[in-house]
């Protein structure tokens, strides 16, 4: 049974921080691989600066080409939008209906809010949930803590946002040293962001 942890973003950029949490996931977890889900539309995401799936795609891709264990996933890409991740667990169930036990991958941030997800008692019920550790205004309450299907990981804390990558570069910083220099490249001829 190969253990997939699904990380779900938008990835507009991927960033060091994605990375360094998707490879600690694979090599200090009970983790196989881990599937890098691009998703077209966030539900709580507004549409602004969002650079087209496949270009998304591409930087993951370039990314992660030399770590086997990191996959890019483009599963989201024909669902439909927005993207709610208890459809495309559904989807995947049915696309590997063997061999396979998916996982998600989630902050601290988003396991607080995680609440307001369509359907997620049942996300939960179904499935485990790899949480790692961020910087948070509040306190994880107990029983979430504490529950038996969400398992604590320690990876680093690394407070880097695509957000910040994509304002700094276009106001001219250097932000290259937030990127794997696979995706600078890419960024920079594509003239990404700019
Ligand atoms: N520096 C980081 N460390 C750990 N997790 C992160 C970091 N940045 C983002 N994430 C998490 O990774 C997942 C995918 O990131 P996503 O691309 O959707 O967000 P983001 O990097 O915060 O982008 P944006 O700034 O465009 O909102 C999300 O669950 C997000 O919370
Ligand atoms: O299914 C939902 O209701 C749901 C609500 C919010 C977010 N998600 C997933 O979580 C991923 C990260 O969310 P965000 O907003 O932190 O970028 C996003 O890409 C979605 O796949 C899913």
């Amino acid at each position: 049974m190969k253990q997939v942890g699904l990380y779900f973003g938008t990835f507009n950029p991927i960033h060091i921080g994605h990375l360094v949490i998707a490879n600690h996931m694979v090599e200090f977890s009970d983790l196989d691989e881990v599937w890098f889900v691009v998703t077209p539309k966030s539900p709580f995401k507004v549409k602004k600066t969002l650079l087209d799936n496949n270009h998304r795609f591409q930087m993951v891709y370039e990314a992660v080409k030399d770590f086997p264990k990191l996959i890019p996933s483009k599963i989201e890409f024909d669902l439909p939008q927005p993207n709610y991740t208890i459809n495309t667990l559904i989807h995947l169930e049915e696309k590997y209906p063997e061999g396979y036990r998916f996982s998600l991958i989630m902050g601290e941030d988003n396991l607080q809010s995680f609440h307001k997800w369509k359907n997620y008692e049942l996300i939960l019920e179904r499935h485990q949930l790899y949480v790692y550790p961020r910087i948070t205004k509040s306190e994880t309450p107990d029983n979430l803590r504490e529950h038996p299907n969400i398992h604590w990981i320690d990876a680093p804390i690394m407070e880097i946002s695509s957000t910040f990558i994509r304002k700094q570069h276009k106001a001219g910083k250097n932000i290259r040293a937030m990127l794997p220099d696979t995706v600078w490249k890419y960024m920079d001829e594509m003239n990404f962001y700019k």
